[in-house]
């Protein structure tokens, strides 16, 4: 398992490793044991989150659930590629609306953790792209909230306008959005 920090503390980049043989490849796509004895001990997972993308193109996010359903998401792309993008929304913490943009694929096998007190999104880069992603919290759509994916200043690489959702097609400026985080609850 390699662990790489980024430029968002708590933000990591997780890759497991890939047994390859003539068959192809075994990997332990999430092992608790592996991580605390290198010294990472993420909260616990309750939920196990699928979704297809069928058009390069497809933007999902910015997407969070405020407290008390806050969800930490451990992302990994099982088919395609697609742009991760995570943005610290902790009020008063030090990178307060900065973010962190990482290449998942299936060919790279990195997977990224976004902790709770951060905004979610990503761009598929490739069609029928499926992203499967572990939640330290269940779904509680009174919870649910998304910022503008184009209000943060995120350099997505976009040509074009992506294919959204009604809901993100409506989602709040970052500059009208009213953080439910705190660095202090958060950090
Ligand atoms: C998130 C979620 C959704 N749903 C249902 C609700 C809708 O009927 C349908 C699609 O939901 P939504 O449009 O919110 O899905 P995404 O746009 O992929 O949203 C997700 O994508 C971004 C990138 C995230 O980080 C979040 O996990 C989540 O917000 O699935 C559920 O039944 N359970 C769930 O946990």
């Amino acid at each position: 398992m390699q662990i790489e920090p980024t430029a968002l503390a708590g933000v990591l980049v997780l890759t497991p490793a890939r047994h390859g043989d003539a068959r192809g490849f075994f990997s332990e796509s999430w092992n608790r044991k592996t991580l605390r004895e290198a010294g990472v001990d993420l909260p616990e997972f309750v939920q196990d989150n699928h979704s297809l993308s069928a058009a390069t193109g497809t933007l999902r996010g910015l997407h969070f659930q405020a407290p008390p359903h806050a969800q930490g998401k451990l992302v990994r792309c099982v088919r395609g590629r697609l742009l991760d993008v995570a943005v610290d929304v902790r009020l008063g913490s030090p990178t307060y609306g900065q973010w962190v943009a990482e290449e998942l694929s299936f060919e790279n096998g990195r997977q990224l953790w976004v902790p709770a007190g951060f905004l979610h999104g990503f761009l598929t880069r490739e069609p029928d792209t499926e992203i499967a992603y572990k939640c330290t919290d269940h779904y509680a759509p009174e919870c649910d909230g998304s910022v503008a994916w184009d209000s943060v200043g995120i350099d997505w690489g976009v040509t074009a306008e992506p294919v959204l959702s009604a809901k993100d097609k409506a989602a709040v400026p970052f500059a009208e959005f009213k953080s439910p985080f705190t660095y202090e609850e958060y950090a």
